[in-house]
Protein backbone atom coordinates (compact mmCIF):
# COMPACT_ATOMS: atom_id res chain seq x y z
CA UNK A 1 0.00 0.00 0.00
CA UNK A 2 1.28 3.25 -1.01
CA UNK A 3 0.71 7.33 -0.72
CA UNK A 4 -1.76 8.90 -2.56
CA UNK A 5 -0.51 9.13 -5.74
CA UNK A 6 0.42 12.74 -7.82
CA UNK A 7 -2.30 11.73 -10.88
CA UNK A 8 -5.13 12.38 -7.96
CA UNK A 9 -3.94 16.01 -7.56
CA UNK A 10 -4.04 16.65 -11.23
CA UNK A 11 -7.11 14.96 -11.27
CA UNK A 12 -8.92 16.87 -8.73
CA UNK A 13 -7.67 20.68 -10.21
CA UNK A 14 -9.26 20.34 -13.38
CA UNK A 15 -9.82 16.87 -15.78
CA UNK A 16 -13.36 15.84 -13.89
CA UNK A 17 -14.97 14.82 -16.71
CA UNK A 18 -13.03 11.93 -17.94
CA UNK A 19 -14.06 8.22 -16.98
CA UNK A 20 -17.83 9.86 -15.64
CA UNK A 21 -20.16 6.82 -16.94
CA UNK A 22 -22.37 7.06 -14.75
CA UNK A 23 -25.71 8.92 -15.55
CA UNK A 24 -27.56 9.10 -12.13
CA UNK A 25 -31.47 8.65 -11.86
CA UNK A 26 -32.74 8.56 -8.36
CA UNK A 27 -31.35 5.39 -7.18
CA UNK A 28 -31.04 4.35 -10.74
CA UNK A 29 -28.39 4.44 -12.67
CA UNK A 30 -27.61 3.01 -16.63
CA UNK A 31 -24.46 1.91 -18.14
CA UNK A 32 -23.89 1.57 -21.72
CA UNK A 33 -22.44 -1.67 -23.04
CA UNK A 34 -21.11 -1.64 -27.03
CA UNK A 35 -23.27 0.15 -28.98
CA UNK A 36 -26.35 -1.47 -28.67
CA UNK A 37 -27.18 -2.84 -24.81
CA UNK A 38 -27.47 -0.51 -21.13
CA UNK A 39 -27.97 -2.07 -17.86
CA UNK A 40 -30.35 -0.59 -15.69
CA UNK A 41 -29.08 -1.01 -12.00
CA UNK A 42 -31.91 0.16 -9.82
CA UNK A 43 -34.32 -1.04 -7.00
CA UNK A 44 -37.08 -3.08 -8.78
CA UNK A 45 -38.14 -5.31 -5.45
CA UNK A 46 -37.57 -4.74 -1.99
CA UNK A 47 -35.13 -8.05 -1.49
CA UNK A 48 -31.94 -6.84 -3.90
CA UNK A 49 -30.76 -4.14 -6.46
CA UNK A 50 -32.65 -5.05 -9.75
CA UNK A 51 -31.02 -5.15 -12.81
CA UNK A 52 -32.60 -5.12 -16.68
CA UNK A 53 -30.93 -5.28 -19.89
CA UNK A 54 -32.24 -2.52 -22.44
CA UNK A 55 -31.88 -4.12 -26.29
CA UNK A 56 -31.70 -0.72 -28.34
CA UNK A 57 -31.41 -2.63 -31.30
CA UNK A 58 -34.92 -3.79 -30.67
CA UNK A 59 -36.20 -1.48 -27.83
CA UNK A 60 -36.79 -3.99 -25.87
CA UNK A 61 -36.17 -4.37 -21.73
CA UNK A 62 -35.12 -7.62 -20.43
CA UNK A 63 -35.16 -9.09 -16.95
CA UNK A 64 -32.18 -11.43 -16.96
CA UNK A 65 -31.56 -14.39 -15.00
CA UNK A 66 -29.08 -12.76 -11.88
CA UNK A 67 -26.80 -15.27 -10.29
CA UNK A 68 -24.65 -14.77 -7.05
CA UNK A 69 -25.85 -13.42 -3.65
CA UNK A 70 -27.52 -9.92 -4.31
CA UNK A 71 -26.74 -6.69 -2.38
CA UNK A 72 -30.02 -5.78 -0.12
CA UNK A 73 -31.65 -2.25 -1.63
CA UNK A 74 -30.06 0.77 -1.31
CA UNK A 75 -31.59 4.44 -1.34
CA UNK A 76 -28.22 5.49 -3.37
CA UNK A 77 -25.95 3.74 -5.27
CA UNK A 78 -23.71 5.15 -8.19
CA UNK A 79 -22.32 2.61 -10.83
CA UNK A 80 -18.87 2.89 -13.41
CA UNK A 81 -18.25 0.33 -16.17
CA UNK A 82 -14.70 -0.92 -15.51
CA UNK A 83 -14.49 -3.25 -18.86
CA UNK A 84 -16.55 -4.68 -21.33
CA UNK A 85 -17.13 -7.50 -18.51
CA UNK A 86 -17.56 -6.08 -15.41
CA UNK A 87 -19.76 -2.78 -13.74
CA UNK A 88 -18.45 -1.65 -10.22
CA UNK A 89 -21.69 -0.55 -8.21
CA UNK A 90 -20.72 1.28 -5.09
CA UNK A 91 -23.43 1.85 -2.39
CA UNK A 92 -24.47 4.66 -0.74
CA UNK A 93 -24.70 5.57 3.18
CA UNK A 94 -22.56 2.28 3.60
CA UNK A 95 -20.09 2.16 6.25
CA UNK A 96 -19.12 -1.31 5.96
CA UNK A 97 -17.67 -3.73 3.63
CA UNK A 98 -20.97 -3.80 2.42
CA UNK A 99 -20.46 -0.71 -0.22
CA UNK A 100 -18.58 -2.57 -3.59
CA UNK A 101 -19.98 -4.67 -5.72
CA UNK A 102 -19.02 -6.57 -8.90
CA UNK A 103 -22.13 -6.79 -11.55
CA UNK A 104 -20.02 -9.02 -13.72
CA UNK A 105 -22.00 -8.97 -17.39
CA UNK A 106 -19.70 -10.93 -19.69
CA UNK A 107 -16.64 -12.91 -17.66
CA UNK A 108 -16.18 -16.25 -18.62
CA UNK A 109 -18.39 -17.29 -15.29
CA UNK A 110 -21.52 -14.87 -17.10
CA UNK A 111 -20.65 -16.98 -20.59
CA UNK A 112 -21.13 -20.41 -19.76
CA UNK A 113 -23.85 -19.54 -17.40
CA UNK A 114 -25.68 -18.35 -20.72
CA UNK A 115 -25.11 -21.14 -22.93
CA UNK A 116 -26.26 -23.18 -20.16
CA UNK A 117 -29.22 -21.48 -19.41
CA UNK A 118 -30.02 -20.39 -22.81
CA UNK A 119 -31.03 -16.79 -21.20
CA UNK A 120 -29.73 -13.23 -20.16
CA UNK A 121 -27.39 -13.52 -17.00
CA UNK A 122 -25.83 -11.41 -14.71
CA UNK A 123 -23.85 -12.22 -11.55
CA UNK A 124 -23.28 -10.60 -8.73
CA UNK A 125 -19.52 -10.65 -6.88
CA UNK A 126 -19.24 -8.63 -3.70
CA UNK A 127 -15.82 -7.09 -3.38
CA UNK A 128 -13.88 -8.32 -0.37
CA UNK A 129 -11.66 -5.69 0.80
CA UNK A 130 -7.44 -6.65 1.28
CA UNK A 131 -6.45 -10.36 0.77
CA UNK A 132 -8.54 -13.08 2.61
CA UNK A 133 -7.32 -16.22 3.27
CA UNK A 134 -7.80 -18.68 0.72
CA UNK A 135 -11.12 -21.05 1.57
CA UNK A 136 -9.97 -24.48 2.43
CA UNK A 137 -11.57 -27.93 0.59
CA UNK A 138 -11.08 -30.89 2.24
CA UNK A 139 -11.91 -34.07 1.20
CA UNK A 140 -11.00 -37.90 1.52
CA UNK A 141 -13.54 -41.01 1.57
CA UNK A 142 -16.27 -41.03 4.06
CA UNK A 143 -15.08 -41.92 7.44
CA UNK A 144 -11.62 -41.04 6.93
CA UNK A 145 -11.22 -38.49 9.70
CA UNK A 146 -12.68 -35.25 7.74
CA UNK A 147 -14.85 -34.25 10.17
CA UNK A 148 -12.59 -35.20 13.15
CA UNK A 149 -10.20 -32.66 11.84
CA UNK A 150 -12.10 -29.74 10.46
CA UNK A 151 -13.75 -29.60 14.44
CA UNK A 152 -10.39 -29.53 15.76
CA UNK A 153 -9.47 -26.57 13.42
CA UNK A 154 -12.96 -24.86 14.83
CA UNK A 155 -12.74 -25.46 17.97
CA UNK A 156 -8.82 -23.83 18.33
CA UNK A 157 -9.49 -20.90 15.84
CA UNK A 158 -13.22 -20.11 16.16
CA UNK A 159 -12.49 -16.76 15.25
CA UNK A 160 -10.77 -17.73 12.25
CA UNK A 161 -12.06 -20.20 10.26
CA UNK A 162 -16.31 -20.61 9.53
CA UNK A 163 -17.78 -23.76 8.76
CA UNK A 164 -20.00 -24.36 4.57
CA UNK A 165 -22.56 -25.60 5.24
CA UNK A 166 -23.69 -28.16 2.86
CA UNK A 167 -27.09 -28.82 1.31
CA UNK A 168 -28.01 -32.33 1.06
CA UNK A 169 -30.91 -34.65 0.17
CA UNK A 170 -29.70 -37.45 2.73
CA UNK A 171 -31.34 -38.10 6.04
CA UNK A 172 -30.05 -36.26 9.04
CA UNK A 173 -28.64 -38.46 11.74
CA UNK A 174 -29.65 -38.08 15.82
CA UNK A 175 -26.87 -35.46 16.53
CA UNK A 176 -27.33 -33.24 13.30
CA UNK A 177 -28.66 -30.33 13.26
CA UNK A 178 -30.32 -28.48 10.24
CA UNK A 179 -28.78 -25.28 9.37
CA UNK A 180 -25.97 -26.35 11.27
CA UNK A 181 -24.22 -29.79 10.03
CA UNK A 182 -26.08 -29.57 6.68
CA UNK A 183 -29.08 -27.58 5.32
CA UNK A 184 -31.11 -30.97 5.02
CA UNK A 185 -33.28 -30.56 1.96
CA UNK A 186 -35.64 -32.65 -0.38
CA UNK A 187 -34.28 -33.40 -3.95
CA UNK A 188 -36.97 -31.46 -5.86
CA UNK A 189 -35.93 -28.16 -4.08
CA UNK A 190 -32.34 -28.89 -4.31
CA UNK A 191 -32.08 -29.65 -7.95
CA UNK A 192 -34.43 -26.26 -8.47
CA UNK A 193 -32.13 -24.28 -6.62
CA UNK A 194 -29.54 -25.92 -8.84
CA UNK A 195 -30.56 -25.32 -11.89
CA UNK A 196 -31.21 -21.30 -10.93
CA UNK A 197 -27.46 -21.19 -10.14
CA UNK A 198 -27.47 -21.58 -6.51
CA UNK A 199 -24.90 -23.49 -6.06
CA UNK A 200 -21.34 -23.44 -6.80
CA UNK A 201 -20.82 -27.15 -6.85
CA UNK A 202 -22.63 -30.25 -5.97
CA UNK A 203 -22.28 -33.93 -6.53
CA UNK A 204 -24.50 -37.41 -6.65
CA UNK A 205 -22.30 -38.94 -2.85
CA UNK A 206 -22.99 -42.58 -1.91
CA UNK A 207 -26.30 -42.20 -3.28
CA UNK A 208 -27.75 -39.16 -2.11
CA UNK A 209 -27.32 -35.36 -3.29
CA UNK A 210 -25.18 -33.00 -1.92
CA UNK A 211 -23.79 -29.38 -2.73
CA UNK A 212 -22.11 -26.09 -1.82
CA UNK A 213 -24.34 -23.42 -2.41
CA UNK A 214 -23.05 -19.68 -2.94
CA UNK A 215 -24.30 -18.67 -0.13
CA UNK A 216 -22.79 -21.15 2.37
CA UNK A 217 -19.85 -19.53 1.35
CA UNK A 218 -20.75 -16.00 1.13
CA UNK A 219 -21.77 -16.41 4.97
CA UNK A 220 -18.39 -17.04 5.88
CA UNK A 221 -16.55 -14.49 4.23
CA UNK A 222 -19.38 -11.64 5.57
CA UNK A 223 -17.38 -12.88 9.10
CA UNK A 224 -14.00 -12.15 7.88
CA UNK A 225 -13.77 -16.27 8.21
CA UNK A 226 -11.75 -18.60 6.22
CA UNK A 227 -14.25 -20.83 4.82
CA UNK A 228 -13.64 -24.66 4.97
CA UNK A 229 -15.45 -27.10 2.22
CA UNK A 230 -16.03 -30.63 3.24
CA UNK A 231 -16.68 -32.20 -0.19
CA UNK A 232 -16.32 -35.05 -2.05
CA UNK A 233 -13.62 -35.41 -5.02
CA UNK A 234 -16.21 -35.02 -7.43
CA UNK A 235 -17.35 -31.55 -5.61
CA UNK A 236 -13.25 -30.32 -4.95
CA UNK A 237 -12.97 -31.12 -9.11
CA UNK A 238 -16.17 -28.38 -9.51
CA UNK A 239 -14.58 -26.01 -7.19
CA UNK A 240 -11.00 -25.68 -8.56
CA UNK A 241 -13.04 -24.97 -12.15
CA UNK A 242 -14.71 -21.68 -10.64
CA UNK A 243 -13.12 -18.75 -9.12
CA UNK A 244 -12.66 -19.81 -5.72
CA UNK A 245 -9.33 -20.14 -5.54
CA UNK A 246 -8.67 -22.54 -2.63
CA UNK A 247 -6.49 -24.59 -0.65
CA UNK A 248 -7.47 -28.26 -1.72
CA UNK A 249 -6.19 -31.01 1.12
CA UNK A 250 -7.10 -34.47 0.41
CA UNK A 251 -7.32 -36.90 3.85
CA UNK A 252 -6.13 -40.45 2.88
CA UNK A 253 -6.41 -43.51 5.66
CA UNK A 254 -3.06 -45.65 6.99
CA UNK A 255 -4.92 -48.55 5.33
CA UNK A 256 -8.24 -49.60 4.12
CA UNK A 257 -9.22 -52.28 6.97
CA UNK A 258 -8.76 -48.92 9.28
CA UNK A 259 -11.15 -46.81 6.93
CA UNK A 260 -13.53 -49.54 7.31
CA UNK A 261 -12.82 -49.94 11.22
CA UNK A 262 -13.79 -45.90 11.68
CA UNK A 263 -16.41 -46.19 8.97
CA UNK A 264 -18.03 -48.84 11.21
CA UNK A 265 -17.30 -47.86 14.48
CA UNK A 266 -18.85 -44.63 13.82
CA UNK A 267 -22.23 -46.66 14.04
CA UNK A 268 -24.15 -43.98 11.75
CA UNK A 269 -24.77 -45.60 8.51
CA UNK A 270 -26.51 -49.17 8.05
CA UNK A 271 -24.56 -52.72 7.04
CA UNK A 272 -25.61 -51.38 3.32
CA UNK A 273 -24.72 -47.85 3.23
CA UNK A 274 -21.06 -48.97 5.13
CA UNK A 275 -20.60 -51.58 1.81
CA UNK A 276 -21.69 -48.46 -0.48
CA UNK A 277 -19.32 -46.31 1.09
CA UNK A 278 -16.05 -48.40 1.07
CA UNK A 279 -16.91 -49.02 -2.40
CA UNK A 280 -17.12 -45.52 -3.69
CA UNK A 281 -14.10 -45.22 -1.05
CA UNK A 282 -11.50 -47.06 -3.95
CA UNK A 283 -12.48 -44.80 -6.39
CA UNK A 284 -12.10 -41.30 -4.32
CA UNK A 285 -8.62 -42.78 -3.08
CA UNK A 286 -7.41 -43.10 -6.28
CA UNK A 287 -8.85 -39.84 -7.97
CA UNK A 288 -7.64 -37.94 -5.09
CA UNK A 289 -4.01 -39.08 -4.74
CA UNK A 290 -3.66 -39.07 -8.34
CA UNK A 291 -1.44 -36.00 -9.17
CA UNK A 292 -3.19 -32.03 -10.33
CA UNK A 293 -6.19 -32.29 -8.25
CA UNK A 294 -5.31 -31.45 -4.39
CA UNK A 295 -2.34 -29.50 -3.27
CA UNK A 296 -1.95 -31.59 -0.22
CA UNK A 297 -2.28 -35.45 0.72
CA UNK A 298 -2.25 -36.12 4.35
CA UNK A 299 -2.73 -39.20 6.41
CA UNK A 300 -4.56 -39.54 9.29
CA UNK A 301 -3.36 -42.51 11.12
CA UNK A 302 -2.48 -40.62 14.15
CA UNK A 303 -5.01 -37.68 14.79
CA UNK A 304 -2.72 -35.56 16.74
CA UNK A 305 -0.15 -35.94 14.13
CA UNK A 306 -2.43 -35.08 11.10
CA UNK A 307 -3.39 -32.24 12.68
CA UNK A 308 -0.49 -30.57 13.43
CA UNK A 309 0.30 -31.57 9.52
CA UNK A 310 -2.93 -29.54 8.81
CA UNK A 311 -1.80 -26.69 11.08
CA UNK A 312 1.54 -26.78 9.54
CA UNK A 313 0.60 -26.68 5.89
CA UNK A 314 -2.22 -23.79 6.76
CA UNK A 315 0.57 -21.87 8.16
CA UNK A 316 -1.56 -21.29 11.42
CA UNK A 317 1.85 -20.78 13.60
CA UNK A 318 1.85 -17.21 11.86
CA UNK A 319 -1.75 -16.55 10.77
CA UNK A 320 -3.46 -13.28 11.90
CA UNK A 321 -7.11 -13.04 12.04
CA UNK A 322 -8.13 -11.11 9.55
CA UNK A 323 -8.70 -7.92 10.62
CA UNK A 324 -12.11 -5.48 9.54
CA UNK A 325 -10.36 -2.22 9.08
CA UNK A 326 -13.25 -1.85 5.93
CA UNK A 327 -15.38 -0.74 8.94
CA UNK A 328 -13.62 2.80 8.86
CA UNK A 329 -14.81 3.45 5.02
CA UNK A 330 -17.86 5.24 4.87
CA UNK A 331 -19.31 6.25 1.23
CA UNK A 332 -22.14 8.69 1.65
CA UNK A 333 -25.24 8.83 0.21
CA UNK A 334 -23.89 11.42 -2.56
CA UNK A 335 -21.05 10.74 -4.51
CA UNK A 336 -19.54 10.57 -7.68
CA UNK A 337 -17.46 7.89 -9.24
CA UNK A 338 -15.37 7.74 -11.83
CA UNK A 339 -11.81 6.14 -13.06
CA UNK A 340 -8.75 6.30 -13.97
CA UNK A 341 -6.67 3.32 -15.51
CA UNK A 342 -6.86 0.19 -12.70
CA UNK A 343 -7.79 3.18 -10.18
CA UNK A 344 -11.45 4.24 -9.55
CA UNK A 345 -12.49 7.03 -7.37
CA UNK A 346 -15.14 7.86 -5.20
CA UNK A 347 -15.61 11.66 -4.08
CA UNK A 348 -17.68 12.26 -1.38
CA UNK A 349 -17.06 15.49 -0.91
CA UNK A 350 -16.84 18.23 1.40
CA UNK A 351 -19.70 17.05 4.14
CA UNK A 352 -17.67 14.19 4.59
CA UNK A 353 -14.60 15.35 4.92
CA UNK A 354 -15.63 17.40 8.03
CA UNK A 355 -17.10 14.27 9.88
CA UNK A 356 -14.24 11.63 9.32
CA UNK A 357 -11.23 13.77 7.29
CA UNK A 358 -11.45 11.95 4.48
CA UNK A 359 -13.26 12.86 1.13
CA UNK A 360 -12.49 10.84 -1.47
CA UNK A 361 -11.48 6.95 -1.71
CA UNK A 362 -9.01 5.40 -4.04
CA UNK A 363 -9.88 1.72 -5.07
CA UNK A 364 -6.99 -0.20 -6.64
CA UNK A 365 -8.52 -2.74 -8.78
CA UNK A 366 -5.00 -3.86 -9.98
CA UNK A 367 -4.89 -6.89 -7.58
CA UNK A 368 -8.77 -8.13 -7.22
CA UNK A 369 -9.01 -12.00 -8.38
CA UNK A 370 -11.88 -14.33 -8.28
CA UNK A 371 -15.70 -13.28 -8.89
CA UNK A 372 -18.81 -14.45 -9.59
CA UNK A 373 -20.20 -16.82 -8.25
CA UNK A 374 -17.97 -16.10 -5.28
CA UNK A 375 -16.42 -13.09 -3.77
CA UNK A 376 -13.89 -10.12 -5.85
CA UNK A 377 -11.31 -10.52 -3.58
CA UNK A 378 -8.34 -8.21 -3.38
CA UNK A 379 -9.68 -5.08 -3.57
CA UNK A 380 -7.23 -2.25 -2.00
CA UNK A 381 -8.51 0.63 -0.67
CA UNK A 382 -7.53 3.83 0.54
CA UNK A 383 -9.21 7.33 2.09
CA UNK A 384 -7.84 10.62 0.58
CA UNK A 385 -8.07 14.05 2.34
CA UNK A 386 -7.65 16.69 -0.61
CA UNK A 387 -7.58 20.45 -1.03
CA UNK A 388 -8.33 21.88 -4.09
CA UNK A 389 -4.80 22.77 -4.04
CA UNK A 390 -3.96 19.28 -3.94
CA UNK A 391 -3.61 16.09 -1.46
CA UNK A 392 -2.79 16.82 2.02
CA UNK A 393 -2.69 13.24 3.47
CA UNK A 394 -3.65 9.67 2.60
CA UNK A 395 -4.65 7.10 4.76
CA UNK A 396 -3.97 3.38 4.86
CA UNK A 397 -7.22 2.14 5.27
CA UNK A 398 -6.29 -2.09 5.14
N1 LIG B 1 -6.87 -40.65 13.33
C1 LIG B 1 -7.93 -41.32 13.76
N2 LIG B 1 -7.79 -42.47 14.41
C2 LIG B 1 -8.85 -43.18 14.86
N3 LIG B 1 -10.13 -42.80 14.67
C3 LIG B 1 -10.33 -41.66 14.01
C4 LIG B 1 -9.28 -40.85 13.52
N4 LIG B 1 -9.80 -39.78 12.90
C5 LIG B 1 -11.13 -39.89 13.01
N5 LIG B 1 -11.47 -41.01 13.67
C6 LIG B 1 -12.82 -41.54 13.94
O1 LIG B 1 -13.31 -42.08 12.72
C7 LIG B 1 -14.71 -41.87 12.59
C8 LIG B 1 -14.99 -41.14 11.29
O2 LIG B 1 -14.52 -39.83 11.38
P1 LIG B 1 -15.26 -38.62 10.69
O3 LIG B 1 -16.72 -38.69 10.99
O4 LIG B 1 -14.54 -37.39 11.08
O5 LIG B 1 -15.03 -38.98 9.17
P2 LIG B 1 -15.40 -38.16 7.86
O6 LIG B 1 -14.26 -38.27 6.95
O7 LIG B 1 -15.86 -36.80 8.23
O8 LIG B 1 -16.63 -39.02 7.30
P3 LIG B 1 -17.83 -38.58 6.29
O9 LIG B 1 -17.21 -38.24 5.00
O10 LIG B 1 -18.66 -39.82 6.22
O11 LIG B 1 -18.55 -37.46 6.92
C9 LIG B 1 -15.15 -41.11 13.82
O12 LIG B 1 -15.70 -41.98 14.74
C10 LIG B 1 -13.84 -40.50 14.34
O13 LIG B 1 -13.88 -40.32 15.73
N1 LIG C 1 -19.63 -32.52 -3.47
C1 LIG C 1 -20.03 -32.37 -2.20
N2 LIG C 1 -19.76 -33.34 -1.31
C2 LIG C 1 -20.16 -33.14 -0.04
C3 LIG C 1 -20.81 -31.96 0.37
N3 LIG C 1 -21.05 -32.05 1.68
C4 LIG C 1 -20.57 -33.22 2.09
N4 LIG C 1 -20.02 -33.88 1.06
C5 LIG C 1 -19.36 -35.18 1.06
O1 LIG C 1 -20.31 -36.20 1.12
C6 LIG C 1 -19.74 -37.34 1.73
C7 LIG C 1 -20.69 -37.95 2.70
O2 LIG C 1 -20.97 -37.11 3.76
P1 LIG C 1 -21.85 -37.59 5.00
O3 LIG C 1 -22.03 -36.39 5.85
O4 LIG C 1 -23.11 -38.15 4.45
O5 LIG C 1 -21.04 -38.66 5.69
C8 LIG C 1 -18.42 -36.87 2.35
O6 LIG C 1 -17.37 -37.32 1.54
C9 LIG C 1 -18.50 -35.38 2.27
O7 LIG C 1 -17.23 -34.81 2.09
C10 LIG C 1 -21.05 -30.96 -0.62
O8 LIG C 1 -21.59 -29.88 -0.36
N5 LIG C 1 -20.64 -31.22 -1.87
Amino acid sequence: MGEAPAFVVDYLEGNFTNGLHLKSKGCRTSIDIGCDRTYIIGESDEKSIGIQIFDKSTGECVDPIVLGTKPKPTKSHSAILLDEDRILVIKGNTNSDDSFWFLEVNTPFVREQKTRLGAEVVAWSKAVIGEAEKPLVISGPSGVGKGTLISKLMEEFPFMFGFSVSHTTRSPRNNERNGVHYHFTERNKMEKDIDNGKFLEFAAVHGNLYGTSVEAVDVVADKGKRCILDIDVQGARSVRATSLEAIFVFICPPSFEELEKRLRSRGTETEEQIQKRLRNAKAELEQGTSPGLFDHLLVNDDLDKCYEKLKELLNLGHAVKPSHKSDLIHVPMEHTVSKIDEKVLINCGASEQEKSGVNMYVLDLASIKGGAPARTRGLDIYGVESSLNGVIGAQVLN
